[in-house]
């Protein structure tokens, strides 16, 4: 199951995307992998050269974020998709969001696989997230586990490398 190791990185404001993340590292340490967690905004603190040395050791990285009233991403987020292209890095998204909001339910998670080309599903939580939602976290790691195994990861920006912005 799961990624071998992951940085897990998220946005939260009242909490729902922190709990998330928190349940996404549990399983997978629970699984024996190698699982880091960190709020975006410290991640943005870092130096570009400290940032490039954290994220180093992860093959997978994994962006959390809820989605705010003009249905964009967090301001974090969008300086994260700005700053940091990822390259070499698997991507994938998770975001809380509540459906009430029709169309743009966790639309903010899906600007962020859209914009790193992940060919992973994004993980949509309703509000905060219950041990009820496992099942649904869990099928979200074994896919991008299943993802490795086929080597569809190597799709990955294959052909839009010019879309991909990296800033040093
Ligand atoms: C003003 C406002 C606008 C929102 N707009 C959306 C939206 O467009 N789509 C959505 O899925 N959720 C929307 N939400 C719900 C939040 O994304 C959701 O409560 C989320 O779980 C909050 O995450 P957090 O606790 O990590 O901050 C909105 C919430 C507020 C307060």
């Amino acid at each position: 199951m799961a990624p071998r190791n992951a940085l897990i990185l998220y946005e939260s404001l009242s909490g729902n995307t922190a709990q998330l993340s928190m349940f996404i590292q549990q399983m997978l340490e629970y699984d024996g992998v190698d699982a880091e967690r960190m709020p975006l905004r410290s991640f943005l603190d870092l130096s570009i050269a400290d940032a490039e040395a954290m994220i180093g050791p992860y093959g997978t990285i994994l962006i959390g974020t809820y989605t705010d009233d003009a249905h964009l991403p967090p301001e974090p987020i969008e300086e994260l998709m700005e700053t940091y292209a990822f390259p070499d890095k698997q991507i994938a998204a998770f975001g809380t969001g509540d459906t009430q909001w029709g169309e743009t339910y966790c639309l903010a998670a899906h600007t962020v696989a859209k914009h790193y080309q992940s060919p992973y599903p994004v993980l949509e939580i309703e509000q905060m997230p219950a041990r009820s939602d496992e099942e649904k976290i869990d099928h979200w790691l074994e896919a991008i586990d299943d993802e490795q195994t086929h080597g569809k990861s190597s799709d990955y920006g294959t052909g839009k490398s010019g879309a991909v912005h990296r800033h040093h």
